[in-house]
């Protein structure tokens, strides 16, 4: 598979180290500091483009990839106000978009076991729950894309939540029928996340912890297997 890699930052390159590992080839780099090159002609040599960029550079690299009839796997985060936009172009031009805010295996097995907790609670309204994210200094947005895709389970299965918000607040309780969600940067952590379901007697605590770059990688190289020669809008689910 050739790929064109868009954002060559801390995940481009985990990404390339898994490409070469799997015997793909890498036939366009495009950063912020060689967007000369990042034209439709070039784009073309790749079968797949994968874009892991920056919150307000993705949805702009997104649509160049699919005016170009490259198919596109997209990581970034926080752009997610476009999708819609994204979502009818990829009908449009018949192309291939595939996005996860997190696409290590690991992380969507936890997305599911969120899920089904928060189904569980409904039947045990004396917990309250909070979810908290950790994440390295370096991540420009807050709360991670991650945290959004916990809350928004939540919200959907647990019905005395109605919406998340982002804390910090005095308490979990100040908003009963609110999810409180909070972020932390500290150092290098690559992305822990954590929940609580607190009673008065007890708390029940789930959490994910990333020990490095490596799932996230892996993850995004699957989904460019899976979606190149493929038409449509794809997630996750799609591999799982
Ligand atoms: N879905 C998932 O599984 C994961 C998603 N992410 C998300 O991926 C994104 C990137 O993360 P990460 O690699 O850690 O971030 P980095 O900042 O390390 O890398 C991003 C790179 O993109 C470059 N860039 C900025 N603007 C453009 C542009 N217009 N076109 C092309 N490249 C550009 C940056 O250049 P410069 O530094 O010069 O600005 C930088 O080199 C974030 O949104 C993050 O949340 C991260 C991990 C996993
Ligand atoms: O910026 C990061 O590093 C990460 N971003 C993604 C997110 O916002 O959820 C995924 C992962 O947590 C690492």
């Amino acid at each position: 598979m050739k790929v064109a890699l868009i954002g060559y930052g801390k995940m481009g390159r985990e990404i390339e180290k898994v490409l070469v590992s799997r015997a793909h080839e890498v036939v366009l780099t495009i950063d912020i500091n060689n967007a000369q090159d990042f034209t439709a002609k070039n784009l073309r040599k790749a079968d797949v483009a994968i874009e892991f960029s920056a919150p307000d550079a993705a949805f702009g690299n997104i649509v160049r990839c699919l005016e170009a009839g490259v198919p596109v796997v997209c990581g970034t985060t926080a752009w997610l106000s476009k999708l819609d936009e994204v979502i009818q172009l990829c009908k449009k031009n018949e192309g291939a978009f595939f996005y996860a805010s997190n696409y290590s295996i690991g992380v969507n097995l936890f997305f599911k076991i969120n899920r089904e907790l928060a189904a569980l609670m409904n039947r045990f309204s004396e917990y309250d729950v909070t979810l908290n994210e950790i994440h390295h200094t370096q991540k420009r947005d807050a709360p991670s894309g991650t945290a959004i895709t916990l809350a928004e389970g939540i919200v959907e299965n647990c019905e005395r939540k109605t919406e998340w918000f982002m804390g910090p607040t005095r308490g979990a309780t100040t908003y009963p029928e609110k999810l409180e969600v909070t972020a932390q940067r500290r150092s290098v952590v690559p992305g822990t996340h954590t929940i609580v379901w607190e009673s008065p007697a007890d708390t029940i605590t789930i959490e994910h912890v990333a020990k490095n770059r490596s799932g996230f990688a892996v993850g995004a190289v699957v989904a460019a297997e899976f979606i190149v020669g493929k038409k449509g809008v794809f997630t996750m689910e799609d591999i799982l």
